[in-house]
């Protein structure tokens, strides 16, 4: 019997990825801080809350003990970016020399740190890695053919993330750039959210192909200012996962796109959705850290005005549209990658 890994969170990802562990025949611990939650679980052996339909492999044990799971040497974290300091901190010393692997596609709010930096900085002796790619959690629980990338400089991780998630229907890439792949994974939220604006407004094919290149080209100069490789973004944790959450109703940050197109307020938006749409925070960061950087980012400052300056939608496509002509593909070559 191989050893148990662990993941923390009890939402849709954290259930998806323990059910891959388990029907790869890995024991699992899923931490979640709802006792009740996890008593259903592990009695009803599945997570109606938030994976409807989806039963629980025999190998999940869901707890609400976190020391259970944090005795693992593999941990995954899938937690909301707002939970996950939190939630570590208090277990810095026994979590040195343990494999975390982050899912969380967020940004802190005030220090601009990606989840893998919080860990990094809670237990600087962590083995750390980021795991992101076009994972909608509903699909790679239904068993759709699905791809993702584990990034960390420590190769012996990635391949262990390899060996242990690597089945059927879901196949692990590998890199080195951990900080591209993790903020691909953070930034395409912002965008799936005028995705699902522009679906609700009626907008059509044209509009949706010109908005998925035009924020890759912004999503890449801006990862290219903050160090990150122009290469991981052609890749699944890049444009892959840029295109499935601005094509897919399944998405959150989707949904509270097309809820806002339907004319309902942020708040109302975020409500009735019930679950983590992380673009909300994650634009609100960016736009700071793109003022700051002076980089070019009209598709993240057209949001921010829709959503936090109090401008009309018709305002902000008029001058969005209107914009000074430009070249096509510039942002490799601004970024001296010519
Ligand atoms: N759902 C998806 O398709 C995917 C999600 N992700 C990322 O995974 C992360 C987690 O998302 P989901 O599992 O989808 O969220 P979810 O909304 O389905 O569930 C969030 C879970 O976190 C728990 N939680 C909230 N605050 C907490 C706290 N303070 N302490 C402990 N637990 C807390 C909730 O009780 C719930 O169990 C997000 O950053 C998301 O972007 C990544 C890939 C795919
Ligand atoms: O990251 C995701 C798919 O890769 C999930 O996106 P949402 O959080 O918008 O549902």
């Amino acid at each position: 019997m191989s050893k148990p890994i662990a993941v923390l969170g009890g939402g849709s990802f954290g259930t998806a990825v323990a059910n891959l562990l388990a029907s790869n025949n890995h024991p699992v611990i899923q931490w979640m801080r709802d006792e009740q939650q996890a008593q259903t679980m592990q009695v009803e052996r599945k997570n109606p809350k938030y994976l409807q339909g989806v039963p629980l492999q025999d190998g999940v044990q869901p707890t609400s003990e976190i020391a259970e799971a944090l005795a693992c040497e593999l941990i995954f974290v899938a937690l909301p970016s707002t939970a996950l300091r939190q939630v570590l901190t208090p277990y810095a010393e026994q979590l040195a020399g343990k494999g975390l692997i982050s899912t969380t596609k967020g940004i802190e709010a005030d220090s601009f740190l990606l989840m893998s930096q919080i860990i990094e900085q809670i237990v600087p002796k962590a083995r750390v890695g980021v795991l992101s790619g076009p994972n909608l959690a509903k699909e790679v629980a239904a068993g759709a053919l699905t791809a993702t990338v584990i990034a960390s400089e420590d190769q012996a991780l990635c391949q262990q993330v390899q060996e242990v998630l690597h089945g059927s229907t879901f196949r692990v890439y590998a890199s080195s750039d951990r900080y591209g792949v993790e903020l691909g994974g953070a930034l395409k939220n912002v965008y799936a959210i005028i995705a699902g604006m522009a679906a609700a407004l009626g907008m059509g094919e044209n509009t949706r192909s010109m908005l998925i290149t035009r924020a890759l080209a912004e999503m890449t100069r801006f990862a290219v200012r903050l160090g990150a490789s122009p290469m991981t973004f052609l890749g699944l944790a890049g444009v892959g996962d840029l295109i499935v959450t601005c094509t897919s109703p399944k998405s959150r940050n989707y949904q509270v796109g097309y809820a806002l197109g339907e004319g309902r307020s942020l708040e109302e938006a975020v409500q009735r959705l019930g679950e983590v749409a992380e673009g909300v925070n994650t634009l609100k960061v960016l736009k700071a850290k793109a003022d700051e950087l002076e980089v070019y980012m009209p598709l993240v400052s057209a949001l921010h005005a829709i959503l936090f300056e109090g401008q009309t939608l018709t305002k902000v496509i008029g001058s969005l549209m209107s914009g000074e002509p430009k070249t096509d593909v510039d942002f490799i070559t601004v970024a001296g990658f010519s």
